[in-house]
């Protein structure tokens, strides 16, 4: 597929240890995703982020990620954590996700059945978004599943960045950017051993994988 881009952002997300942090790092991922959602079995809570994101190298940023969270714990995770972007992943709708002042991701959830997939439907209504996810869980479900969605519904030459994501991992992501070249990746279950602990030899692949597609895709 064409794409304008010449390099595809990696994200990787739920992450919950320093080692990981910096392992990261050096691999030359741009940016760690730390989870808030209550549900999640990788919540870190804001006092263990704020180690995590002093772990970061320069240029690195940190997502602070939340799913129908009180606006006062979103305000506590910013004040103490200092993230550079947030995501949101529940119902919350774009007045909600800017009233914090600092950029934010919006998770769409291309799971389950969803009639119209333009960019239109799927991004309309969040006007004040920074870039989208597109990750596999259905509507009102939580998302880190390790399941993928059907690709194939990815609209394309999509206007707005969005990083793919569900079910990645160092096997599939190559195929994934050849098929969707998404703007980003975003991964969690694919590089972990255990919820939480993520695999050094299985973030390294993944990131051989995608600097691999990235070279294919440009030919
Ligand atoms: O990770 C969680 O536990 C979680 C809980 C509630 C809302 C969102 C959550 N995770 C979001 C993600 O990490 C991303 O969706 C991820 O890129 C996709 O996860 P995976 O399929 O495990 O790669």
């Amino acid at each position: 597929m064409e794409r304008s881009h010449l390099r595809t952002r990696i994200k990787f997300c739920g992450l919950t240890r320093p080692g990981d942090v910096r392992l990261a790092c050096e691999l030359g991922v741009d940016a760690i995703g730390f989870v808030f959602a209550q549900r999640s079995r990788r919540r870190v809570e804001p006092e263990q982020a704020r180690l995590l994101r002093q772990a970061l190298a320069p240029m690195v940023s940190a997502v602070a990620l939340f799913m129908d969270t009180p606006a006062d714990d979103v305000r506590r995770v910013v004040r103490i954590v200092g993230p550079h972007l947030l995501q949101f992943h529940g119902s919350e709708d774009d007045a909600w996700c800017r009233q914090f002042g600092v950029p934010y991701l919006k998770a769409i959830a291309m799971g389950g059945s969803t009639v119209d997939r333009g960019e239109d439907a799927l991004f309309g209504a969040f006007p004040g978004a920074s870039g989208f996810l597109l990750d596999s869980h259905a509507s009102g479900e939580a998302g880190g599943s390790g399941h993928a969605f059907d690709w194939a519904t990815v609209p394309t030459g999509l206007s707005r960045p969005a990083l793919l994501a569900g079910g990645l991992s160092p096997d599939n992501v190559h195929a994934a950017i050849e098929q969707v070249a998404p703007w980003g990746v975003d991964v969690s279950s694919g590089i972990e051993s255990a919820p939480g602990l993520k695999d050094g030899e299985r973030m390294r692949r993944f990131v051989e994988e995608v600097r691999r597609a990235d070279l294919s895709v440009r030919g």
